[in-house]
């Protein structure tokens, strides 16, 4: 059993047993044929993630590893809010007829700031603090921007990344606001884990620990006998991550340069009803 699995499961757990229903409450979210999503939730749900110990992808059913990597590409690397820049269909529901998710995500990690150092936006700053200031204890980014929140169409949920090097080790805390436990939990753990392997080798430390702090951890009502069944599976071990070792410029990853191997799995569920 992988210790993502282990995490995995008790949260889900600790959801369906002492979690709170929405059902009857003003709630945004509507399925697809109109009827409203509720669901069973958890405030404040906070997960620890050694990445010295194993890559966190749960094995009790395969995550979409290229394309979750894809989409943290699509992010931090490419800056797009455009689904055309995109090679999945995940954020298809939340596009406008240009395929624009408007100043969302990657738009706001491409804006550029002003900083003592000079035109920066969030992603280099970061890289540039891990190079020369590594001891700051302000190397964050921020993309909850409330003076753009009415042109996004779905606003982030994934919002704010804290790096923190701590001798040889770059660790890192995922705040997120929001998190649709089946379809993206492990999803966003493992892209977000992705982000911490990557600015560790351009920046030269070793990956220390990924902390996942979940404001709202829920689980959809269509989704709950799917759960149910899916924490009942067997596990496997962690699969074994690998990274290409040349890339040493942050721009250069491509989806091509991650590979997870042995990466053995319970059988897929296909056809997840997705909340819009
Ligand atoms: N309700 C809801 N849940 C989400 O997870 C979510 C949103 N809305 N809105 C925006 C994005 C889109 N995200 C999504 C949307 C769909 C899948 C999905 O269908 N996942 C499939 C496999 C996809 C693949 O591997 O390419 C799965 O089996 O989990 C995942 C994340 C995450 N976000
Ligand atoms: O990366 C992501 C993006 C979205 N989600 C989920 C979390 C919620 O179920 C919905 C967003 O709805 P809000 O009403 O805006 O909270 O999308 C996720 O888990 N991970």
């Amino acid at each position: 059993m992988s210790l993502a699995d282990n995490i995995f499961i008790d949260m889900c757990n600790d959801i369906l047993q002492n979690g709170v229903s929405t059902e009857g409450e003003k709630v945004r979210p509507k399925w697809e044929d109109g009827t409203f999503a509720y669901t069973i939730k958890k405030f404040g749900v906070v997960n620890r993630y050694d990445l010295s110990k194993e890559f966190p992808a749960i094995t009790l059913r395969r995550t979409g590893f290229k394309s979750c990597i894809d989409e943290i590409l699509w992010i931090w690397q490419k800056k797009s809010n455009n689904i055309n820049d995109l090679n999945s269909h995940i954020w298809d529901s939340w596009a406008d007829e240009n395929g624009s998710i408007g100043k969302a995500y990657g738009y706001q990690l491409g804006v550029k700031h002003k900083y003592k150092e000079g035109e920066m936006d969030q992603v280099d700053r970061v890289i540039y603090d891990l190079k020369n200031n590594p001891y700051s204890r302000r190397i964050m980014t921020n993309i909850y921007v409330h003076e753009d929140l009415h042109e996004m169409n779905l606003y982030p949920c994934a919002y704010s990344m804290t790096f923190n090097v701590t001798g040889n080790k770059l660790n890192a805390i995922l705040n997120q606001r929001s998190q649709d436990v089946l379809a993206a939990n492990n999803w966003n753990v493992c892209q977000y884990a992705v982000l911490v392997h990557m600015l560790a080798q351009v920046c030269g430390y070793e990956v220390g620990e990924l902390v996942h702090v979940i404001a709202d951890a829920h689980i959809y009502d269509r989704h709950i006998p799917i759960i149910k069944e899916l924490i009942t599976r067997k596990t496997y071990d962690a699969p074994t991550f690998w990274m290409n070792p040349e890339i040493k410029d942050f721009y250069q990853f491509t989806v091509d340069d991650f590979r997870l191997d042995n990466y053995v799995t319970g059988e897929k569920i296909t056809n997840i009803p997705i909340a819009v």
